[in-house]
């Protein structure tokens, strides 16, 4: 046998170098890049690798661990999972960092290598600084409290071990059905240590995916359940943008009328103009496609994972009249609803299913174009909000008096409403351009507001809805599509928990755009808390003595060598962002916005949330009253 004597590092960084992708004809590299933060748990053995030979890795310093992880997430669901980067950290809290990364890449089933530096094998030093001692286990270290976030995790407490780890890690990532974090823990005196690698564990390794194809009795059945139903709905998810469906379901509805209804991942795999589509579903969802969803009788789910937001805690479909037909690449998700599954590749099954069905057509009718103007004059009207210091009614209604309304105006010195900020930026930058957005109340205005003309260009990370995500998801994006411009579209809530990889995008020349809407609080939760029954508590930010507080994020961007724009007016927030498109350096947007006027729910929107059972607020009585009546036209499981 010829061996290697490598490091386990070394022979780390030179397996990850032999790995590709083979989809639909085309092979790449399937790790584009490696995000570090040295420690001493990783600098000595993974960096001594990477520095003697890192091969066509792209190494990256990154500025956070979760942020680095978020950006590898980003770049990976960007490219529709057919790339990643690694992350390597250092043992500790270095490693404790990534769980929530790991937790947002889980939930989303992004496939990203995790390698966290471990306690010593030999266990000779303990305990080493940012060591844990458990008293009942020495085997329990920082990196178990990964295993729950991971889909893959294993421990190298050997150098031998990492052959058949690795393997692994790389079958899960590369598994649509189960794609996510692989988490593979190194001891780190074993990153040092020395082994002869059998060079065939070198040896140029080829991961194939396969469009899997439903089989003839799963198509005959869903056949013969479409040619049933009266009308039928499609929800387009997150699986099939990732099986890049779309031309075959455009062909699909068009040629059997039958509507088309978004999650926030699978936004954009149709863009907004085709008729069919009506946007959004659910709890964040459209007026069009939450009045279709309640009238169809079949629902189509294609790479769905039917979450609480698309189906409005199970409340959005009329479940004792309609069926479900659900298409899944993923047999866990396919049962779901107690639906008819195919468990089979998206584009793969309708383009077999579409022949099948010669001669139907749905009963929508003109039904469709109806909802959709009705809609688009809905949309329309929201792009042009005018504030005024006198009667002013903002899409939130009944929180804030007037008087709290201008106390913001004075305070922030503005009288932007969010929608209408929001529209301008859909209608200003380049129709190809990507943003990405994550928590908040952009997302929901996101997935009912937002046209996307290009597919493939709205990245919403809805499943974890991580705050933080969005400015370090932006460097994922640039590094994913790097002739395009990418939008960041963030609260303020989420800009100050995480952006520390705007400094990273600077750094390296990145540019990003960070739109960043500030309305000086949690501004959806304290929606939540107010339409619950309760009062504005602790969500909105205010100084002990009760004065709005009035940050300037534009001078914070400045200070990290951003080009920064203040636009609180239509006009201002044309010219900052036409100015921003000519930048060759990243730049910031820091807009001040009026609490209460992002969007509001549509018909259907309810959400099944945690109401106290017990309170003396009348409010809070009535907010569980009301769930105990829903619940009783809501499917139980
Ligand atoms: C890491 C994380 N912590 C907490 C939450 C719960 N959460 C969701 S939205 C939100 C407030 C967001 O505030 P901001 O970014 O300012 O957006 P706004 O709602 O004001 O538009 C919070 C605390 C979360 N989603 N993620
Ligand atoms: O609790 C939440 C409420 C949602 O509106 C928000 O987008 C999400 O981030 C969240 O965590
Ligand atoms: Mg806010």
């Amino acid at each position: 046998m010829k061996t290697f004597r490598l490091t386990t590092a070394q022979a780390l960084i030179k397996f990850l170098n032999q790995q590709y992708i083979h989809v639909d004809g085309e092979e790449i590299p399937f790790v584009e890049g490696i995000f570090n933060i040295f420690g001493h748990g990783n600098v000595l053995g993974i960096g001594q690798a990477l520095e003697s030979d890192s091969g066509h890795l792209k190494v990256i310093q990154g500025k956070n661990e979760q942020g680095m992880a978020h950006a590898a997430i980003a770049y990976s669901k960007q490219l529709l999972r057919k790339k990643i980067y690694a992350i390597t950290t250092s043992s500790g809290p270095g490693s404790a960092n990534l769980v929530t990364a790991a937790g947002t890449a889980l939930a989303n089933n992004i496939p990203i290598l995790l390698i966290p530096a471990d306690t010593y094998a030999t266990r000779q030093p303990d305990p080493v600084l940012q060591q844990i001692e458990q008293e009942h286990s020495l085997a329990i270290t920082t990196n178990d409290a990964l295993k729950p976030v991971s889909r893959y995790w294993d421990r190298v407490t050997r150098p031998e071990q990492l052959m058949s780890s690795l393997i692994r890690a790389f079958e899960v990532m590369t598994d649509p059905a189960k794609a996510g974090p692989a988490t593979v823990c190194i001891s780190q005196d074993v990153e040092g240590e020395a082994f002869d690698f059998d060079e065939k564990f070198f040896e140029k390794r080829v991961h194939y995916i396969d469009r899997k194809p439903a089989s003839d009795r799963e198509l005959k059945g869903a056949a013969k359940l479409i040619k049933a139903s009266k009308k039928p709905l499609i929800v387009v998810g997150g699986g099939a943008k990732y099986s890049e469906a779309r031309d075959i379901l455009v062909e699909f509805s068009e040629k059997y009328n039958v509507p088309l209804v978004e999650t926030q991942a699978g936004k954009s795999t149709i863009e907004h103009s085709f008729k069919n589509n009506l946007g959004g579903l659910g709890i964040t969802g459209t007026l069009a496609a939450n009045k279709a969803a309640q009238q169809a009788d079949l629902v189509i789910g294609v790479g769905t994972r039917y979450t609480d937001f698309a189906t409005s805690s199970k409340t959005i479909f009329n479940f004792d009249e309609s069926k479900f037909l659900n298409v899944n690449i993923s047999r866990m998700q396919a049962y779901k609803l107690d639906g008819y599954q195919v468990v089979a590749d998206a584009r793969t099954t309708f383009e077999a299913l579409t022949p099948m069905l010669e001669g139907y057509v749905s009963e929508f009718g003109d039904t469709i174009t109806e909802l959709k103007e009705e809609w688009l004059a809905e949309r329309d009207r929201l792009s042009k909000i005018t504030y005024s210091r006198e009667d002013f009614v903002p899409e939130i209604k009944d929180h804030f008096s007037q008087e709290v309304m201008n106390e913001y105006a004075d305070a922030l010195g503005t009288e932007f409403a969010q929608t209408t900020a929001l529209l301008t930026i859909n209608d200003t930058i380049d129709p190809d351009s990507i943003i990405i957005c994550a928590a908040g109340s952009l997302p929901g205005d996101l997935q009912r507001l937002w046209h996307s003309s290009v597919p493939n260009t709205y990245h919403l990370e809805y499943g974890y809805s991580c705050m933080g995500y969005e400015v370090s998801g932006t460097l994922g994006l640039k590094l994913a599509e790097p002739s395009k411009e990418v939008y960041t579209i963030v609260g303020d809530g989420s800009f100050l928990m995480l952006h520390s990889e705007f400094v990273t995008a600077i750094q390296y020349n990145k540019k990003i755009n960070v739109l960043l809407f500030d309305n000086s609080g949690y501004g959806c939760i304290n929606n939540l808390q107010m339409d619950f029954g309760g009062g504005s508590y602790f969500c909105e930010f205010r100084t002990d003595d009760n004065q709005i507080l009035n940050v300037d994020y534009a001078k914070v961007a400045e200070g990290y060598g951003a080009k920064a724009y203040r636009a609180n007016t239509e006009e201002e927030l044309k010219a900052a962002l036409e100015d921003a498109k000519k930048q060759d350096c990243s730049t910031l947007i820091e807009m001040k916005v009026l609490p209460k006027t992002m969007t509001d729910g549509y018909e259907g929107s309810w959400w099944n949330l945690g109401v106290s059972e017990v309170s003396d607020r009348e409010g809070i009585q009535k907010a569980y009253e009301l769930k105990q009546e829903k619940l009783k036209n809501a499917k139980q499981y």
